[in-house]
């Protein structure tokens, strides 16, 4: 797998380690342009990777201005990390987190008011465009994995704004310093809540077994087993509908969906929309659709100079075989209308004629199991998909 590395004491521990075990590929480092260190900081993890005979590469990412810097600059990285292992034919990345920034998230959670999924601590794996991220190190201290480089005499570099108590998890980093409070209880805590929540999820999925259906492109509740829910387990429900819409990472917020989720969709109230989707009842069924004009074009098509079309799909090759045969293109055999033949065709090569039409794998060839793992999941169909969206509601 490929190791996100900032030069910080827990990624360099994090790519020690995985070296140990012949687990490191690679090294990423991802250059912000926003602390003049920054540089400095990728040529010392360049130094160290050459030292472990590993490749490393500095991806750069700059700020639009658009929206908050740090999600900006958190989902930023996260694209830039998946887009190059995908370039690179690596199906898995890893990060560096640690269980002391579970216990400062927990703090800062509480401090925002936040409910159970805010303090349920950070997933162990991901998915993100292709590529499972994985953190390996959420049972480790800080501490210990500064002690693996000591005993290794690497030196690391101290990233100042985790210093700067203008941002909250600095503030509550200092403040949990001097307490001394048993990190593995406050740890267990947090375990037990994402033990919790995993119930929940599971519940709702029991619970709403045979009440629910895709229908086309929508997601279609009886809304006699909607009205039944509680409150709480219809916004996960709402969430889960968005989700499986939209792909968002966030939910929209709280407010906007208990707007939704408080309504009486027995009478006549008439659609609402959030978030790219609308949302409407006809007495019998709540139906949770996208929007029109928030749906991407499943497919571009393009001539090429010899007379031949390339397909580009940024969808799964299911959606992309409907969508070419919707268009009229009859150029495909019966096994490539399968759903079968062009996952496995398409895993072989990024790009692959069939007939006239060049269908072009947007994730190039995916020789990685776990990445064809991958794929698999994002090509399942409908029904699995929201499953899954409300296992982990
Ligand atoms: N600029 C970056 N380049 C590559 N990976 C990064 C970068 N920033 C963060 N990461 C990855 O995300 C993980 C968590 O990020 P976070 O910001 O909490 O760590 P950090 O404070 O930069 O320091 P450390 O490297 O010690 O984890 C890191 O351990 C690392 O795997």
């Amino acid at each position: 797998m490929a190791v996100a590395v900032s030069g910080g004491g827990d990624s360099l521990a994090l790519l020690h380690l995985l070296h140990d075990h012949g687990l490191a590929a690679a090294a990423l480092t991802v250059d912000h342009g926003l602390r003049p260190e920054a540089a400095d900081e990728a040529r010392m993890v360049a130094r160290i990777c050459g030292e472990l005979g590993l490749r490393h590469a500095v991806l750069q990412w700059r700020w639009d201005g658009e929206g908050n810097l740090s999600e900006a600059a958190r989902e930023g990285r996260y694209s830039a990390l998946a887009d190059w292992c995908r370039d690179a034919g690596i199906g898995a990345c890893a990060l560096g987190h640690t269980r002391d920034d579970n216990i400062e998230s927990f703090f800062m959670g509480l401090s925002r008011g936040a409910g159970l999924d805010g303090l349920c601590g950070m997933r162990p794996a991901f998915d993100r465009d292709g590529v499972r991220f994985h953190r390996p190190l959420l049972d480790a201290s800080r501490e210990s994995l500064r002690d693996v480089l000591h005993d290794r005499g690497v030196g690391w570099a101290e990233d100042p704004t985790n210093a700067d108590t203008t941002y909250d998890r600095a503030r509550i980093r200092a403040a949990l310093a001097t307490l001394d409070l048993p990190d593995g209880q406050i740890a267990q805590s947090i375990g037990n809540l994402a033990a919790t929540r995993r119930d929940i999820g599971e519940e709702l999925l029991h619970i709403l077994t045979g009440h629910w259906r895709t229908d086309g492109p929508d997601i279609v509740i009886d809304l006699g087993a909607w009205t039944a829910l509680t409150a709480e387990f219809r916004r996960r429900t709402l969430a889960a509908a968005l989700r499986f819409h939209t792909a968002a990472r966030h939910a929209p917020r709280a407010a906007a969906m208990m707007r939704i989720v408080a309504r009486d969709w027995t009478g006549d109230p008439g659609p609402a929309t959030l978030a790219g989707c609308t949302i409407g009842a006809d007495g019998e069924t709540i139906r949770i659709g996208r929007e029109a004009a928030a749906v991407p074009p499943a497919v571009s098509t393009r001539e090429t100079w010899d007379n031949r079309w390339t397909v580009e799909g940024t969808h799964s090759p299911d959606t992309v075989i409907r969508a070419l045969g919707e268009a009229g293109v009859a150029l495909l055999d019966p096994g490539w209308k399968s759903g079968t033949l062009p996952r496995r065709a398409m895993l072989a090569a990024p790009s692959v004629w069939r007939g006239d039409v060049l269908v072009h794998c947007p994730f190039g060839p995916l020789a990685d199991p776990r990445a064809q793992e991958a794929w698999t999941c994002t090509s399942a169909d409908d029904s699995q998909r929201f499953t899954a969206a409300l296992r982990s509601a």
